[in-house]
């Protein structure tokens, strides 16, 4: 396995590797790798001759109280476990390389970054399609690998990739979970004892809303309602938002049908979890 650090290096590799006729998966993360980034690897691994994995924390995604200072990190291990994986590459940016002193340029998906997470992370969304463009540029994947638990982030890359005429294709994959359905994350490793038992009522909030909604309920209103109801019982939870909205638009949807997603952002303490379930729901016929 090859790892890069600057990027005129990683693009002649790559040129040669284009030249060669070989087709290029890219899987983009922030690193602290866990089972949900290796399934990206290996989906790529699949689909692609060559498969390149970037480690970066990008700090144009992090509001000015986030957690940019502490976010998890361990390249050494994560190296260990993307060569098991399967990537043949890594680029890990030197921050100064990504942003040069006076970058102005930033890219912006409208309509679809206001709510949900770009409710409480405002400038979130501008961040990550800002850097997304610029690993793209860089790497110029044939495909592109994202997990299904950052729902909203993998519709607003699909956006601008369409939008930009970007000549990716975007695969987005299932959110990889632990065994007592708590969605993988960096950001659990945050929690103490207590909170990782409490972390465990965003799946349940959604598995309750997958039962009524399978049991007939069509009322958004009312499967929000029980799931703030079930997650008030936790002590450590606070709500960021419980949204059901249309799984294209991100509008918020009054009776439930089609392609919805039930989506939810929850501190355990002051850990923000998010975590969302797609589903296809058949009109209520009496
Ligand atoms: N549990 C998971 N299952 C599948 N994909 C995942 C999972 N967790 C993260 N990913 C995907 O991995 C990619 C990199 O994500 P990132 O490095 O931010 O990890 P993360 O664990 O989501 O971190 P955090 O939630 O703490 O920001 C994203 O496309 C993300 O959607
Ligand atoms: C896509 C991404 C790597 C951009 O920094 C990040 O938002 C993430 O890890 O999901
Ligand atoms: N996985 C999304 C990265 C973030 O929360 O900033």
């Amino acid at each position: 396995m090859k790892v890069f650090h600057d990027i005129q290096t990683l693009r002649v590799f790559l040129d040669d590797i284009r030249r060669e006729g070989k087709n290029i998966g890219f899987v983009p993360t922030m690193g602290y790798l866990h089972e949900g980034h290796l399934s990206l690897i290996e989906a790529s691994v699949k689909e692609n001759d060559i498969t390149v994995l970037s480690i970066y924390i990008n700090p144009t995604q992090f509001g000015p109280d986030e957690d940019l200072d502490h976010y998890p990190r361990d390249i050494e291990n994560d190296k260990k476990l993307a060569v098991d994986a399967g990537a043949n590459v890594i680029f890990i940016p030197d921050h100064h390389i990504m942003y040069k002193n006076n970058h102005v340029t930033y890219v912006q998906v409208n309509g679809l970054t206001h709510q949900l997470c770009g409710q409480s992370r405002p400038t979130h969304f501008q961040g990550v399609t800002t850097i997304v463009s610029k690993l793209f540029n860089i790497v110029q994947p044939n495909r592109a690998y994202f997990g299904q638990k950052d729902a909203q982030q993998a519709i607003v890359i699909k956006r601008m990739v369409m939008d930009l005429n970007m000549p990716i294709t975007i695969v987005v994959c299932p959110i990889m979970r632990e065994a007592d359905g708590l969605a993988m994350s960096s950001r659990n490793t945050y929690l103490n004892p207590e909170e990782r038992q409490q972390a465990t009522v965003l799946y349940e909030a959604l598995q309750k809303a997958k039962a009524l909604i399978d049991s007939g309920e069509r009322s958004s209103k009312t499967v929000k309602a029980m799931m703030t109801k079930l997650i008030h019982t936790k002590p450590s939870a606070t709500i960021d938002y419980v949204s059901i909205v249309g799984a294209d638009t991100l509008e918020d949807i009054e009776i439930l049908e089609d392609n919805i997603l039930v989506a939810l952002a929850v501190k355990i303490g002051k850990t923000r979890l998010i975590d969302n379930l797609q589903m296809e729901v058949l009109a209520y016929v009496h």
